[in-house]
């Protein structure tokens, strides 16, 4: 008699059955250029590879005799019904790795029932994005620009997309140093638009004739910015000076007192405003003093502090701090199902994953994204099942156990 397999786990692509064949996949799928962005972290990559590696450090102490024959997934997130504790997390230039680019994303995140984060450097309008994710959760990652009248414009399209929150990134004051970025001196192909900036201040990355880093381009000319297909027909004012890709992403005048203000009197009601990029307990306290709404401890995938904790290391110090007083959401290196399982035995409400979305894009476009969603998604719920869980918010540290140096593998 065959052993029972829990449901979804017979629907395979027998050429890709886990991230880590996806990222094969996806690796020989892209150009050099868009490789090396994707994958790379800042400086050695010495975080990033912590990150994943962190999860190494934890075994799970399966518990068995318990009923797990309904094993529920499912976990609420700003009111909808997320079919995993986890989300898309919000990644720049999607279209790079497939002409499906944030669309197939939003829509195999719809199809799973699993929520978006959309980036300010998107390749595709944040209306359209929205539409393409229907009624299914997203939320608007926001790089806080120094021109207030730019960023009262985007969060006011967002508000009217139904967006539900404001992720500000607060890790970027400045771009961190990815090298191969650099030599490859990467640059947007000029198809391709930054989609939500206005007209005027799309900036010019990739340009034939200036042929910019991010960190170098300058001013679109109107004429190839209108083609980043607006719909709304409403004009939008814009700032003044060069602008740079750079200066957009990172503003090194952010601050608690005057931005998060701010940002809360222009999106409350109607939206969240949650900080991305927190790392300490000292500034989760903070968080919760300004009145965010949740926090995501993130270092960026490992591409700004190299040199910084893993995230999984700095989860723990977030949620004491915290004391359940506003959810605390984790991302970076999650790779497999136990991974979203160990983050939340350690405090996690929510995780996100930002690589295996574009590794998922570059190999099948939106079926790719699909596929990751369904691996990761069958991966959590047969280790729940395993590890004799049946509800999310049974997740407990009780579960996990800290292992010496010696026996660290991340391939466990
Ligand atoms: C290519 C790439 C682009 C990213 N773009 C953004 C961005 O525009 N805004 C942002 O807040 N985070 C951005 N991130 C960071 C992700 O939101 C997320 O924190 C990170 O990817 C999580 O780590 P993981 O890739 O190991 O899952 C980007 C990450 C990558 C890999
Ligand atoms: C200027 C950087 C915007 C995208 C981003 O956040 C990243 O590449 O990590």
């Amino acid at each position: 008699m065959a052993m029972k397999k829990m449901e979804g786990q017979g629907d395979h692509d027998l050429n890709c059955l886990t991230i880590d064949e996806l990222e094969k996949h996806a690796y020989n799928m892209m150009d050099k250029q868009t490789r090396d962005y994707y994958n790379e972290g800042a400086d050695s990559g010495s975080t990033l590879r912590e990150n994943i590696e962190a999860f190494g450090k934890y075994r799970i102490r399966p518990r068995v005799l318990r009923d797990v024959s309904n094993v529920d997934t499912s976990k609420d997130i700003f009111g909808h019904k997320n079919s995993i504790p986890m989300g898309v997390a919000p990644t720049a230039m999607q279209r790079l790795a497939h002409s499906d680019g944030e669309l197939g994303t939003a829509r195999a995140c719809k199809k799973a029932k699993v929520a978006m984060g959309l980036s300010s450097f998107a390749t595709t309008t944040l209306e359209d994005v929205a539409e393409a994710n229907g009624d299914n959760p997203h939320v608007l990652q926001l790089y806080l620009f120094e021109s207030r009248e730019h960023s009262h414009k985007l969060i006011q399209r967002a508000k009217k997309a139904g967006y539900k929150a404001v992720f500000l990134t607060v890790d970027t004051p400045f771009l961190g140093r990815r090298n191969l970025e650099i030599r490859n001196q990467f640059k947007l192909p000029p198809h391709f638009k930054i989609a939500n900036f206005a007209e005027d201040e799309e900036p010019a990355m990739g340009d034939e004739q200036t042929s910019n880093s991010p960190n170098q381009a300058r001013q679109r000319k109107p004429k190839e910015a209108s083609k980043a297909g607006y719909h709304d027909g409403e004009k939008r004012v814009l700032p003044t000076g060069p602008i740079t890709f750079h200066s957009h992403a990172s503003n090194p005048t952010l601050c608690w007192e005057k931005d998060i203000e701010w940002l809360k009197q222009e999106c409350c009601p109607e939206m969240e405003v949650w900080v991305k990029g927190i790392a300490t307990g000292e500034d989760a306290i903070l968080a919760v003093h300004h009145g965010v709404s949740g926090i995501v401890v993130s270092n960026h995938g490992g591409r700004q502090l190299n040199g910084a904790l893993a995230t999984l290391d700095a989860l723990p110090e977030v949620v004491e701090a915290v004391q359940g007083k506003i959810p605390v959401h984790v991302d970076g290196g999650i790779r497999h199902g136990t991974d979203i399982f160990k983050a939340l035995a350690l405090g996690a409400d929510f995780c996100w994953v930002g690589r295996p979305a574009l590794w998922g894009l570059a190999y099948k476009g939106q079926a790719g994204v699909e596929l990751m969603l369904r691996l990761l998604s069958d991966e959590f719920k047969l280790c729940m099942g395993l590890a004799g869980v049946t509800r999310v918010q049974d997740i407990s540290k009780e579960y996990l156990v800290k292992v010496s140096i010696s026996m660290r593998d991340r391939k466990v």
